[in-house]
């Protein structure tokens, strides 16, 4: 929580007639953040194919959109948002995400003094850039608290901050915790190996130089030794994560930037989903299979999850004692990882029907 607001002010709304802030954020399926040029024709007129086939649209405004067609992008966002069926808002298939202009830009104020009163009722959470410190999000909060009056909202639009600056990520707790607004944290793995000073040229993933080398043999000093590529992203992905489990939102991968390499893009993908992350960003249509994929319990590991809730419930159903189970212990620790893994397929399952196929059909088979 905010140090510079108490707690029983924590979730009033900061202005007069903005609706009031939630106190728990619910954990919609978001799997696949598939970020679009709304400026870009013919990125925009593949949205409305998109919608129920991708968890999260995000019209982008911010690096990657030319200068010349900020004032495109925000437009076309505008018209791609009234114009879309069933694309955000409280009960779409798919949400709809921005990400403005980071906040020392000409163009951050009008992106949310634009949006907000045009599209505020379907905007489901805004993607603020280059996030420094708790003063950044507390800046977006009241500005959005006074928009919202404003504009007659009923519903808050949330907030999500990308860590990609070295200040950002040493304050990661304090973002997180800064807004009752605060959804989710993502990983900007370009602007963050350039503020650090890291020597890398890409966007996110490994590199062949950030190795472990095998120890030489005594014996054949000579031999060959084998080498292991690390994660460069390890640490800071792991803090986003404990930062996020500590406040209840949710964590993310970023860009994976080798769009032709789509094995590298799914390990990184899947490390991110194993170490906690819930989703990551699509840049291109291709990614957003690979992450759907990735970010949905595999039917292995769903079906060996049931089991172990079902042994622990056999045993008196309070979730306390052990039990054997194909030659390894299970008890009240394992079962709330199970739990973790059960209620994601049942969240998936509600919203995607080919995922609740295979998650029945091993049902049926056990
Ligand atoms: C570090 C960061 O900040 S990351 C976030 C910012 N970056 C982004 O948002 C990048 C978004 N993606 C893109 O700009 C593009 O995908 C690029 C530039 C990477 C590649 O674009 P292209 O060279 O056009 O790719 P490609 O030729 O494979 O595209 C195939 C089709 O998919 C379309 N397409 C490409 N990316 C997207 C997208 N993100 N959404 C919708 N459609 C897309 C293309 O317009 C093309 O359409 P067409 O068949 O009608 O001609
Ligand atoms: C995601 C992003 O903005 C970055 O990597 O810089
Ligand atoms: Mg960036």
């Amino acid at each position: 929580m905010s140090g510079s607001r108490s707690a029983k002010d924590f979730f009033r709304p900061l202005a007069v007639g903005a609706p009031t802030p939630p106190t728990e954020i619910p954990a919609r399926p978001s799997r696949a953040i598939h970020f679009f040029d709304p400026s870009n024709p013919k990125m925009a007129a593949k949205i409305p194919d998109m919608v129920g086939r991708v968890d999260v649209l995000l019209g982008n405004l911010e690096d990657a959109v030319k200068a010349d067609n900020k004032l495109a992008a925000r437009e076309g966002l505008v018209r791609i948002a009234s114009e879309t069926a069933n694309l955000g808002g409280q009960s779409g298939p798919t949400q709809l995400w921005t990400r403005i202009n980071s906040l020392d830009s000409p163009w951050a104020l009008d992106d949310l003094t634009t949006l907000v009163p045009a599209i505020g009722a379907k905007l489901d959470v805004i993607m603020v850039p280059k996030v420094q410190g708790a003063e950044d999000i507390h800046y977006v909060d009241r500005l959005l608290a006074q928009l919202e009056a404003k504009a007659g909202l009923d519903r808050p639009i949330l907030v999500h901050a990308i860590l990609e600056t070295a200040r950002g990520v040493a304050n990661v707790e304090e973002i997180c915790g800064a807004s009752p607004r605060m959804q989710g944290l993502s990983l900007g793995p370009a602007d963050l190996a350039a503020d650090r000073r890291m020597k890398t040229t890409r966007v996110g993933g490994g590199h062949p130089g950030y190795l472990v080398r095998q120890d030489p043999n005594p014996d054949q000093p000579d031999a060959h030794r084998p080498t292991y590529q690390q994660d460069l992203w390890h640490y800071t992905i792991a803090r986003m994560v404990d930062a996020c489990a500590m406040h209840g939102i949710y964590p993310y991968y970023g860009p994976f930037g080798d769009i032709a390499d789509v094995t590298a893009c799914e390990d990184q993908f899947r490390n991110a989903f194993l170490l906690g992350c819930v989703g990551t960003w699509s840049l291109h249509p291709k990614q957003i299979a690979i992450a759907n994929q990735v970010f949905s319990p595999s039917v292995e590991d769903v079906a060996h999850a049931r089991r172990v809730v079902a042994a622990m419930s056999a045993l008196g159903g309070d979730g306390t004692g052990a039990v054997m189970l194909d030659g390894k212990m299970e008890d009240d620790a394992s079962l709330k990882q199970c739990l973790v893994m059960v209620e994601l397929a049942e969240q998936l399952a509600a919203i995607d029907p080919e995922l609740k196929k295979q998650y029945d059909a091993i049902a049926e088979e056990a």
